[in-house]
């Protein structure tokens, strides 16, 4: 069963009402895109998502058991660990063994056009490298849902095509994506959209 909003409105103290009764089926496999002007509640809807957050009415309906991953907007890593260590490390913590963990971070880098970066610290990544490396970990541990904030909203145009490029990648793996963007061409990769201008 995925994970579903059913009426989902959303207004902080002393503020506007931001959206109104939003309901929603975050189906596993597709890439969910969130629209909508600046402001409009993109990431609080994330935020609800993610259970950081209760809505002012309606209700998140949560898989037993789920679990979520978070890519923010600016890539966080460990300045002086590898490529393959950031996405290997949620395969470790799971269980996995270092032989297994490698191989599946291997495939993940390979998808992410980082095979040759493998053995990169994450300070030497460029912005756009650093930025799939976060798919390429976000997606590894199998989460029931990745959300993503507004994945280029860093980045210049060719660095923002080079994350858009394997974007797509990210589907069809179990795991509801959800992005939150502007970028047209993001939004392009989304094969359903959540459009938050507009009345629900
Ligand atoms: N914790 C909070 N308390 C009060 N107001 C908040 C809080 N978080 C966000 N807001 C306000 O809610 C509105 C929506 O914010 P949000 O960041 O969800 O929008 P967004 O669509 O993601 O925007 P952008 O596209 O600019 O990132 C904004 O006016 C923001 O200032």
């Amino acid at each position: 069963m995925p994970l579903r909003l059913e009426s989902v409105s959303h207004t902080f103290r002393g503020g506007r009402q931001l959206f109104r009764d939003v309901s929603w089926v975050f189906e596993e496999g597709r890439i969910h895109g969130v629209v909508g002007p600046s402001g409009c509640g993109k990431s609080t809807l994330l935020a609800i998502v993610a259970g950081m957050l209760a809505p002012t009415s309606g209700r998140v309906v949560r898989p037993s058991a789920s679990t979520i991953a978070w890519v923010f907007q600016n890539p966080i890593g460990v300045a002086r660990r590898s490529a393959i260590d950031h996405v290997a490390l949620p395969l470790l913590a799971r269980g996995w063994t270092r032989r297994e963990a490698e191989r599946e971070a291997d495939e993940l880098l390979e998808a992410f056009g980082l095979a040759g970066r493998r053995r990169a610290e994450f300070g030497e990544l460029s912005g756009g490298e650093a930025q799939r490396l976060m798919l390429a970990r976000g997606i590894a541990s199998h989460p029931t849902v990745l959300l993503i904030d507004e994945p280029t909203a860093q980045l210049d145009r060719a660095t923002s095509s080079e994350v858009n490029g394997v974007l797509g990648r990210l589907a069809g793996r179990g795991t509801a994506v959800i992005v939150a963007t502007h970028d047209e061409t993001t939004r392009r990769c989304c094969s359903r959209i959540l459009d938050l201008g507009q009345p629900q």
